[in-house]
């Protein structure tokens, strides 16, 4: 299943729907959002699931500036109470390229173990989190928006009681590109990356092709979240 990265930078969604189980599925756009689509349909009925704020995954492939949209968006939504952006526990040395808390693979085992996180994943090699406490800004009703797996989000529609999807994404000689620019993986690691395709259990709320400035993107990326957040109303703070 690939973007098609056209039309006004709204991606939608070829195939027949086997990747994601959903026959004839396409992407939902802004104008869903809008009309305030839900994405929850099918989802499991499991015990109590953690809410009722909205998890929202920024996900997508390697390279597409995920991390880079999300400071960007962080940035313009700063005094926005309502909408908190999580700090990642990873198993990766801390560097400049994401604020996050680096966690030896012991420390992460034992946070495992102790229930800490409220969603966990591997990928790349690495071991990746979230913190309790996007489990208590989600209590609050808060919006909570996390860098995410595509690997992991059949998974958090288990855990949380709303989760909405944003993919970024842009062109694979981009992806390629910056992530050799960036110079944080080595060669096969950055080989590694580019390959990994995990399917999207369910199409995303939106899509934003990050191949123009970053600024442009972060502007696209506060916008949706905003939306997102209108749409989540009658959940405020408490
Ligand atoms: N619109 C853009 N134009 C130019 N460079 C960009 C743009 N967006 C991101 N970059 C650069 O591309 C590199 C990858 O971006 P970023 O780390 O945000 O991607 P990511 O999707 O989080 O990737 P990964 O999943 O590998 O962490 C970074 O060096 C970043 O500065
Ligand atoms: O390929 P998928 O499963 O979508 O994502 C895998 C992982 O890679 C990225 O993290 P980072 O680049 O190591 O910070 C994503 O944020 C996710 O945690």
């Amino acid at each position: 299943m690939r973007p098609n990265l056209a039309r006004d930078g709204v991606a939608t969604y070829d195939g027949d729907g086997d990747e994601t189980g959903v026959a004839g599925v396409s992407g939902r756009t802004e104008a869903d959002i809008d009309a305030g689509i839900s994405p929850e349909a099918g989802a499991p009925a499991g015990a109590a699931r953690l809410g009722p704020g909205t998890l929202v995954l920024v996900v997508g492939p390697s390279g597409a500036g995920k991390d880079t949209l999300i400071r960007e968006a962080c940035r313009r939504l700063a005094g926005r109470d309502d909408i908190r952006f999580a700090r990642r526990r990873i198993t990766r040395p801390v560097d400049a390229t994401e604020d996050h808390v680096s966690l030896d693979a012991a420390a992460f085992a034992r946070g495992v173990a102790a229930g800490e996180f409220p969603l966990h994943w591997q990928a790349n090699g690495l071991a990746y989190a979230l913190g309790p406490e996007v489990a208590a800004d989600l209590a609050a009703g808060r919006m909570v928006v996390a860098n995410g797996s595509r690997g992991a989000v059949a998974e958090a529609r288990r855990r949380f009681a709303a989760v909405r999807i944003v993919m970024v994404t842009a062109p694979p000689e981009l992806l390629a590109a910056r992530i050799a620019a960036r110079g944080r993986e080595g060669a096969e690691d950055a080989a590694r990356r580019l390959k990994r395709e995990p399917a999207l259990p369910v199409p995303p709320d939106a899509t934003i092709v990050n191949d123009g400035v970053p600024e442009a993107g972060g502007a696209r990326l506060a916008d949706v979240l905003a939306r997102l957040a209108e749409n989540c109303q009658g959940r405020g703070p408490r």
